[in-house]
């Protein structure tokens, strides 16, 4: 027997609607100007884990500490006053209800991320005098950016970072000394670039092996790292050899900073498995004002100075030539 539909009539169209609104896969929350709840659907039942009984005709604010309550009330009063919806997304505020998040599949989200929309909803008279919150479930959308972001973010520091040592690549490093050369030629402010090679590192590779040689490059790397202060920037240049750019830092200062870590690196003593290393280092500084007019220049000077340590015996500081 085929039933015909019923006639819609203003009865049960009512009904109907409530009906619609209350299985809804969205959370609707109706509000009156006092902020009391008027309506709750099953959507915020089932992930309040509050019943509808207990929410109606109670101040929503109380119920739920958790919200942002000035900026809510602020929102909610703007769409009543300019009879406006407005919309908040996850990027700018990740929940307004903090539900926890079921998702099989985002399992990483402890909470359900939401975009949410605030409606303008009139009486019989045309004003404004109740507002619908209307909560979307975006944790898959959310979970899924933000996943790749994080995939991104971690590319992008790979691609800056040294394999072996973690820290700062030779791409990346020079990439700091040009900007670092071209802020001294706006500021005049003096920075300082030290090359660092470890001394007679072949014969290490060539009695110990070459993964003993990673080790120690590792262990000097450490060593940089501690002397280092978080504004400047040590990298690794290429094999054992590494470059320091000591920001606003003259050439007196740097002097000074390098002498003390080629006295630390040859007062330590290099631990890899039973072996007790010792390793020297030598170093060459130059600085940014001596009229260079490109940062390779200054780099070069650096290297020159450090090639000279080399010649003099290594294990010694040279600053550059500038007569
Ligand atoms: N273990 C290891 N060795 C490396 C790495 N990169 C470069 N080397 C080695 O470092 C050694 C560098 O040797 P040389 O350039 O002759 O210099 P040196 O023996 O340190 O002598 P001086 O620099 O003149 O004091 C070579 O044997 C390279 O194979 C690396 O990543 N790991």
């Amino acid at each position: 027997m085929i039933h015909s539909l019923p006639t819609f009539n203003q009865d049960n169209s009512l009904e109907w609607q409530l009906n619609l609104i209350q299985h809804l896969d969205v959370g609707i929350v109706v509000l009156d100007k006092a902020f009391t709840v008027r309506l709750w659907n099953t959507f915020m039942v089932n992930h309040s884990g509050i019943s509808a009984e207990h929410m109606l005709n109670a101040h929503l604010f109380s119920k739920f500490t958790d919200l942002p309550e000035d900026w809510l009330r602020r929102k909610i009063q703007t769409v009543i006053m300019l009879d406006n919806s407005a919309f908040t997304t996850w990027e700018e505020r990740p929940w307004l209800f903090k539900f926890k998040s079921y998702r099989p599949i985002t399992g990483s989200a402890r909470h359900m991320y939401q975009n949410a929309t605030l409606l303008p909803l009139k009486n019989a008279q045309g004003e404004v005098d109740h507002v619908a919150i209307i909560i979307y479930d975006v944790t898959d959308a959310a979970t899924n950016r933000l996943s790749l972001l994080n995939a991104n973010q971690e590319l992008s520091r790979l691609s800056i970072t040294d394999q072996l040592t973690g820290l700062s690549n030779r791409g990346y490093l020079e990439s700091c000394i040009k900007s670092e050369f071209e802020r001294f030629c706006r500021t005049q402010q003096k920075s300082s670039l030290v090359m660092l090679d470890i001394d007679y590192f072949k014969k290490v590779n060539d009695t110990h092996g070459h993964l003993v040689g990673d080790e120690v490059i590792r262990k000097i790397s450490k060593c940089i790292t501690m002397f280092t202060r978080t504004t400047d920037l040590a990298g690794r240049y290429g094999g054992e050899e590494f470059a320091i750019l000591l920001i606003n830092t003259p050439i007196g200062n740097a002097k000074i900073f390098a002498e003390r870590l080629r006295e630390a690196i040859e007062n330590t003593v290099i631990q890899v498995d039973n072996l007790d290393l010792y390793v020297t280092v030598s170093l060459g500084i130059s600085v940014s004002d001596k009229g260079y007019t490109d940062y390779n220049q200054w780099l070069n000077d650096a290297d020159q100075a450090l090639y000279r340590s080399k010649e003099r015996g290594r294990n010694q500081v040279t600053l550059a030539d500038y007569d």
